[in-house]
């Protein structure tokens, strides 16, 4: 990597992130939904959380390693599915897994990805699926076999998403999918060269931007063009019993992401999920939900040490990852932060990211005294 790329913090990567992206690609990352309280009671909630330390404890050595399903993991963090990264950069979604088993972290494969799952998988490193399920379930079925066959660990299905979310930014930027050309969004993208060749000038070589690249070729489409019957994604008509049978076909562990009340993480847990994320989407979905750091310690009551308990919606630092682990999630995935190295800078960008919020938890238990991470569960830091 090119040096630390001048970025000493997740939100230096933001910024460059942020000029490098036209607009409406930038918004597509970094927007909520609605009036957009919800991102910032995210991080309002962190930050309200402080500290106690401890000192005089000899902390010259600190391990944050922990296991997740059984396996050693150095951080307790993994790197969320997030849809459409390769928008973002060339086959961004191949440079975040790479840039995750670099970095001995989990990566998400996103059921919304504009590559293939399998050639995703090829990044190697530890893999885990997202499902959004399809209109056409045996399509959603399909894909969730080849997810096994490729050698996902997990399969993590969105459940905060009944119905599309109300991005209004998208009406005005065009950005959409069919994407379609407007005088404001040529201009836009014009203005961003860097991107423009980089990313779709090589797409354009390789034959277009794809999108639903988890399909089957016959319902497969550009990026420009509608999605064709059957092929969008339909959850309004979901229920416990679509869960039900998902578990009974999927042999790896079953996670269910999008949780915020705590009797749903018990039916979850009863259902026979192995796996919860405590997660309002990043803010993405429904505007007004809890912050998802909020609704942790309830759901921890009801169900911590039975299944294993992942949080996101807002993490930015190593000290949000110590928060909420000392809340009593097992581990946390990220969003934005990689998808901010990763539009900065590419795979290089993602490892930065994921190294300064490694950094950052450890120092951060150094200075509270916690040297692994029984240690932060255990000394009443909060
Ligand atoms: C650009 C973007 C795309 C996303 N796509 C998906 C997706 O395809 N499937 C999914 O379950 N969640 C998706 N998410 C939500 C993330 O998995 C995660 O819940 C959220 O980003 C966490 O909040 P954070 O961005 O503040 O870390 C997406 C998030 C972003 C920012």
């Amino acid at each position: 990597m090119a040096g630390d790329l001048a970025c000493y913090n997740i939100a230096d990567l933001r910024e460059r992130a942020r000029r490098r992206l036209p607009k409406g690609i930038w918004e597509y990352l970094e927007r909520g939904v609605e009036d957009e309280t919800g991102m910032a009671r995210n991080r309002a909630s962190f930050d309200a959380i402080t500290f106690r330390p401890r000192i005089l404890r000899n902390v010259e050595k600190v391990d944050p390693d922990t296991s997740i399903f059984g396996r050693e993991t150095p951080l307790p963090m993994a790197l969320a599915p997030t849809g459409a990264a390769g928008l973002l950069w060339y086959r961004g979604d191949l440079a975040l897994a790479r840039a995750a088993a670099k970095a001995g972290l989990p990566f998400t494969i996103s059921s919304a990805s504009t590559m293939d799952l399998e050639d995703i998988a090829k990044a190697g490193g530890r893999l885990w699926f997202q499902l959004y399920m399809w209109e056409d379930r045996s399509l959603s079925h399909a894909v969730v076999d080849r997810a096994w066959a490729a050698g996902c660990e997990a399969l993590f299905v969105t459940l905060d998403m009944a119905v599309p979310p109300n991005r209004e930014y998208i009406h005005r930027s065009g950005f959409g999918t069919p994407f379609r050309l407007n005088a404001r969004n040529t201009l836009d993208v014009l203005a961003h060269p860097r991107w423009l060749a980089g990313t779709m000038g090589r797409y354009a070589l390789d034959g277009g931007v794809p999108s639903q690249a988890n399909l089957p070729d016959r319902l497969r489409s550009r990026i420009t063009k509608g999605a064709p019957p059957g092929a969008l994604f339909k959850q309004d008509n979901l229920d416990w019993d679509g869960i039900a049978e998902l578990r009974s076909r999927w042999p790896g562990k079953l996670v269910l992401k999008g949780m915020l009340h705590p009797a749903d993480a018990e039916r979850a847990l009863a259902i026979g999920a192995d796996g919860i994320v405590v997660s309002n989407h990043g803010a993405r979905a429904l505007d007004s939900s809890v912050a998802a750091i909020d609704a942790l310690p309830d759901i921890v009551s009801a169900v911590g040490g039975k299944m294993t308990i992942f949080l996101d919606s807002g993490i930015r630092r190593g000290s949000d990852i110590v928060k909420a682990v000392e809340r009593g999630a097992d581990a946390v995935l990220v969003g934005r932060a990689p998808l901010y190295g990763l539009s900065a800078a590419g795979e290089a960008g993602v490892l930065r990211a994921l190294d300064l919020l490694g950094s950052e938890t450890r120092r951060s238990m150094a200075l509270l005294g916690a040297r692994n991470i029984d240690e932060l569960r255990t000394l009443d830091l909060m």
